[in-house]
């Protein structure tokens, strides 16, 4: 095992001797940020692009409106996918521009010319718009995007795919992302709360991420907590109870320290981090290892903004590490993940990382409470309201239409799920191009 150097920061107690955090720094949040780590762990991700985005298209994501691509490219079997669900054929006139104060008016030479904010993307950021276009195809039809640090998943509600941020054209990302306040907060308060830095970090560069869409099983999505560089904590992501993930308790926690181990645990600058990983199933026979390999999904920063799920942050600040391991990266085969580890540096880790995994129990007051969905108070942009208190009747009627079907399927989808698996223990696969990894575009 390779020397390390440095200590992790450590929790303090504050002024009334409770465990606080210790400070969160701009570094931490930057080597969270998944154009930093998905090229040290691409071959342990799902198959991913980054591309990384213009001021033009940050400010697209800023206005209010929604104006989307007009090409034909952009709005392919438009007329097939309709159906009956809502669709912004014509977006500028569901989400027209506010009235024009005529105390603006004036007689420059611009009059006559659309301003840029109101021109579609692909006429505002045409190359950037084919890029997504043709990442999209190149990554199998169908993405899940996401910014540096989130995804938008409080907009879901909005999406041509209900209840899913699938996205199969340049113009499903716009309207999430535009929909999304969990964008809005990676654009404009990703360092709210850091601790001032004396040196100069790299600066902030902001990217979309695609990633090779997939059905993934909520039940067998966990996020983990690593604290000086141990392994110390499991949860199950999803609030729901799912029966059958009791049988599968060993399995888990394996494959997910399988993961740590051998990529992440001497290699992530920080000694404290959390991650979220996917964990599909192996094969319908194979009772040895019925779980397959894990897919890390994200990187969080140990930081409140974390949300620990079925713990809570003063128990995780409070868990004494047997054997912390001081230091940060490592060599430069370790600095790019590639390294394995040899069979001693798993029997120590067996040693060490005896994680805790939390599942949701029968009857727990954490399962999924129906009657408060979540993210209940993301899901109406602010486009949308500022539209309807503009009187734009007719695309409003459409979109509270969806909104309820959104609600009706989402509850539905939930308790089919929660009846579905149930004693089961079967789990989909990750697509080939997922056991492959990606790619990153420059
Ligand atoms: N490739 C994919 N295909 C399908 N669904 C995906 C894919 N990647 C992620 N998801 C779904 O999207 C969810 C959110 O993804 P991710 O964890 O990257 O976003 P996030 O905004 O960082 O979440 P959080 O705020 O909880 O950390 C995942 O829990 C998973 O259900």
């Amino acid at each position: 095992m390779p020397a390390i150097e440095g200590k992790p920061a450590q929790p303090v107690a504050n002024q009334d001797g409770e465990v606080a955090f210790p400070p969160v720094t701009r570094e931490h949040i930057l080597h969270c940020s998944y154009d930093y780590w998905f090229p040290k762990y691409r071959t342990s991700c799902i198959r991913s692009e980054i591309i990384p985005l213009t001021p033009d298209f940050v400010s697209y994501i800023h206005e209010d409106g929604i104006v989307l691509a007009d090409d034909p490219s952009s709005n392919p079997n438009q007329e097939e996918e309709d159906d009956d669900d809502w669709e912004p054929t014509n977006p500028s006139s569901d989400f027209p521009p506010p009235p024009r104060d005529p105390r603006d008016e004036s007689d420059s030479d611009d009059d006559d010319e659309p301003s840029a904010a109101r021109l579609p993307p692909n006429k505002r950021f045409p190359e950037l718009h084919q890029k997504i276009e043709s990442t999209i195809a190149q990554l199998g039809g169908s993405v899940a995007p996401k910014l540096n640090w989130s995804s938008p998943r409080d907009a879901t509600w909005i999406s041509r795919h209900p209840n899913t941020i699938k996205c199969t054209s340049a113009n499903d990302i716009y309207i999430l992302l535009k929909s999304s306040s969990f964008i809005s907060h990676d654009l404009d308060h990703a360092f709210d709360d850091c601790a001032p830095t004396s040196q100069s970090p790299p600066p902030f560069q902001p990217v979309l991420v695609l990633r090779s869409y997939f059905n993934i099983l909520p039940s067998l999505e966990f996020r983990c907590f690593v604290k000086d560089r141990n392994l110390v904590a499991i949860t199950q992501r999803d609030p729901n109870y799912y029966p059958f993930l009791r049988s599968l308790r060993p399995h888990i926690t394996t494959r997910i320290r399988e993961l740590f181990t051998k990529r992440l645990k001497f290699t992530f600058p920080e000694a404290d981090f959390s991650f979220d990983v996917y964990i599909p199933e192996a094969s319908y026979d194979d009772e040895v290892n019925r779980l397959g390999r894990a897919r890390l999904i994200d990187i969080n920063p140990w930081a409140p903004r974390t949300d620990p799920i079925l713990f809570g942050w003063d128990e995780l600040l409070e868990i004494n590490v047997k054997r912390p391991v001081i230091g940060g990266p490592l060599s430069a085969q370790e600095e790019d993940g590639s390294e394995e580890e040899s069979e001693s540096d798993d029997e120590e880790a067996e040693e060490e990382d005896q994680p805790e995994l939390r599942l949701v129990e029968k009857d727990d007051p954490a399962a999924y409470n129906f009657s408060s969905p979540a993210f209940s108070a993301h899901k109406l942009p602010k486009d949308v309201v500022d539209a309807s208190q503009a009187g734009e009747g007719g695309g409003m009627r459409e979109l509270a239409e969806r909104f309820r079907e959104f609600e009706t399927g989402r509850r539905e989808g939930a308790q089919g799920q929660q009846g579905g698996q149930g004693g089961q223990g079967r789990v989909e696969e990750v697509t080939e191009e997922g056991e492959q990894g990606g790619g990153t575009s420059t």
